[in-house]
Parts: C-alpha cells; sequence; structure tokens
C-alpha cells in the first residue's frame, strides 16, 4: 500500500474532524455581527416603499420607512449602514444635487444620527446618482471622465455628507488623488474624526447590474461603460498600487469590490498592507445566491454563511453585504 503521507496512520487528519467540539476547537475563523455592514437604497418622500426586482428581499425605502430597517439593524448589533440614495428629480450634467445641503442623503443621515446616535453610518461619494449620464463624475464632449474636476465635486459633496454628520465617508469613484483632497478637505473644516472608507480597488465589474437597477441609473448610463476610471478585472498588482495611494492619501479602511470573485486581492492587500480591508460582496453576487435559492438549486441560508466567512478567511476585516440582517439573525440563533 502505498502512503501519500507517510506519517499515515499516525496522523489522521479526520480524528479532529469526527466531532463537534472538536471542530469547533480547531476552527480558524469565524463570522460575527461585528462583520457586517448594511447598504440601504433611500427613495424621496414618505410612506414610499419599492422592492428591486433583481435583489429580492431588498427594499427602496422613503426615510420613515428606513428608519424601521434602521432600528432592526440596531437591535441586531449590526454595527453600520451604508447609504445609497434613489435620485428622482434635479439629475443635470453638474451633478449639483450631490452637495446639496437640504439633499436627500445630508436629510436622511441628520435624521438617523438623531434617532440612533450608535449606530454607524457611511454615505457614498460619487457622482453617478446625479448624472444624467450616469456615469461617476462629470464628462467632456466625448463622454470622458474628467479626473480633476470630478475630485473638486466630490470635495463638496464629502464636507456636504460630513457636515450632516456622516461618521464615513465612503468614495467609490476611483478618481485619482480623490483621498488626498477629500482628507485636506476635511481636515482644513475641522472634520478630524470623519473616517475614509476607500473604495480603492473597484473593479470595472459585470456584477453591479442589479445595483444599477435599484439606484435607477442602468438606464442613464446605457451601453456605456465605466473603463476609464474602475480597475481591469485582470489586475492584481495595479490594485496594490491603488490602496496604496489611498492609504498614503489618508484612508482609514479600504475596500476591494466586488467580493467573491476578487478573493485573492483581499489576501494580497491584506497580507501587503495590514490595515482594516474589507470586502463588498456585491449585489450581481447577492442576487446570484438568491435566484439559486428560490430555484432550490442551492440552499440559501448555508450558500450565504458560507460565502460570507470566505470573505474572512481571505483576509477580510468585515464585508458589506446585502445579507448583513438576515446573517445577523442567524448568528444570534
Ligand atoms: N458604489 C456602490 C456600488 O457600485 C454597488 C455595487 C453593487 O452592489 O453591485
Ligand atoms: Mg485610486
Amino acid at each position: 500500500m502505498i502512503f501519500a503521507n507517510r506519517y499515515f496512520p499516525a496522523t489522521r487528519l479526520r480524528r479532529m474532524r469526527r466531532d463537534d467540539f472538536s471542530r469547533r476547537l480547531m476552527r480558524e475563523h469565524t463570522l460575527t455581527v461585528d462583520d457586517l455592514i448594511y447598504p440601504v437604497f433611500v427613495l424621496e418622500g414618505d410612506n414610499r416603499e419599492q422592492d428591486v426586482a433583481s435583489m429580492p428581499g431588498v427594499k427602496r425605502q422613503s426615510l420613515d420607512r428606513l428608519l424601521y430597517t434602521a432600528e432592526e439593524a440596531v437591535r441586531l448589533g449590526v454595527p453600520m449602514l451604508s447609504i445609497f440614495p434613489v435620485i428622482e428629480n434635479g439629475k443635470n450634467n453638474e451633478a449639483t444635487e450631490a452637495y446639496n445641503p437640504d439633499g436627500l442623503v445630508p436629510t436622511v443621515v441628520r435624521a438617523l444620527k438623531a434617532r440612533f446616535p450608535e449606530l454607524g453610518l457611511m454615505t457614498d461619494v460619487a457622482l453617478d446618482p446625479y448624472t444624467i449620464h450616469g456615469q461617476d463624475g462629470l464628462i467632456d464632449d466625448a463622454g470622458y471622465v474628467l479626473n480633476d474636476e470630478t475630485t473638486a465635486v466630490l470635495v463638496r459633496q464629502a464636507l456636504c455628507h460630513a457636515d450632516a454628520g456622516a461618521d464615513m465617508i465612503g468614495p467609490s469613484d476611483m478618481m485619482d488623488g480623490r483621498i488626498g483632497a477629500i482628507r485636506q478637505a476635511l481636515e482644513e473644516e475641522g472634520f478630524i474624526h470623519t473616517k475614509i472608507f476607500a473604495y480603492s480597488a473597484k473593479y470595472a465589474s459585470s456584477f453591479y447590474g442589479p445595483f444599477r437597477d435599484a439606484v435607477g441609473s442602468a438606464g442613464n448610463l446605457g451601453k456605456a461603460d465605466k473603463k476609464t476610471y474602475q480597475m481591469d478585472p485582470a489586475n492584481v498588482d495595479e490594485a496594490v498600487q491603488e490602496v496604496a495611494m489611498d492609504l498614503e492619501e489618508g484612508a482609514d479602511l479600504v475596500m476591494i469590490k466586488p467580493g467573491m470573485p476578487y478573493l485573492d486581492v483581499i489576501r494580497r492587500v491584506k497580507d501587503t498592507f495590514g490595515v482594516p480591508t474589507f470586502a463588498y460582496q456585491v449585489s450581481g453576487e447577492y442576487a446570484m445566491l438568491k435566484a439559486a435559492a428560490a430555484n432550490g438549486w442551492l440552499d440559501g441560508d448555508k450558500c450565504m454563511m458560507e460565502s460570507l466567512l470566505a470573505f474572512k478567511r481571505a483576509g477580510a476585516d468585515g464585508i458589506l453585504t446585502y445579507f448583513a440582517l438576515d446573517a445577523a439573525r442567524l448568528l444570534k440563533a
């Protein structure tokens, strides 16, 4: 008999796997509620709630309804919400609504902070909800997204969110130099505690489709793509460079997005920098798992928990996920 492992049978790895107690003792990674960030979609107006067809279980809600969702997040111990606005009126080429102090996001932040001061709030800093063309920045006549002109608007947007009480600013736009510009402006205006959660390695992914349905930017974007500013899915050294720059410029936390198809990037970033590193399990990942579960092809709860644990194993400190409340409920049970 030929043994692949010459120590066999002295070493039987199945010995430790045989019983639940020994499996628990040797478990290397765990998922807890502290790892979860819940992205929410907010609508203008009152008493409004809409299902997102491609994201079963996810809703767009007006503020009065969102307060109940926030209350549930607090009850379950989820540390933070990430707020995404659905802008129905006021889109233009200059994205002026992005820094309106009485706009949807600042209004929602003030109301949530007043009601649930202990619940962390992150706001998205990017112009795609506010532009007619659905790009994350200002464009020139050829449709090219202008870096420095966009950054100037992002700075105004970030200050507007910080002034409303946002705990974390999440620039998701991928302009060069925007973390430094935002950090400098925050410092100058006295917002020294406002954290910057940098979407550092955001790939030009096809897994964002359902999100664009949710915020209603899919129609605006049409057939255009974001490849001149988001990263090429083929690259990983470039992600390291992106993260290095964002940290140098003053980011407090960094993100890799999407999640599950990019676990190698998470591991590389965590090992290289050892800083707070997060994954975004994006809308397309959520939709895939939900669709398979709805068909009876996968066990939805088990695959959800396994996918979230995989981010921890890959080195992530936490995960932005549309499953946050569902996972928190299971963890509590
Ligand atoms: N800036 C936020 C996103 O693009 C979210 C993507 C997704 O969940 O698909
Ligand atoms: Mg960058």
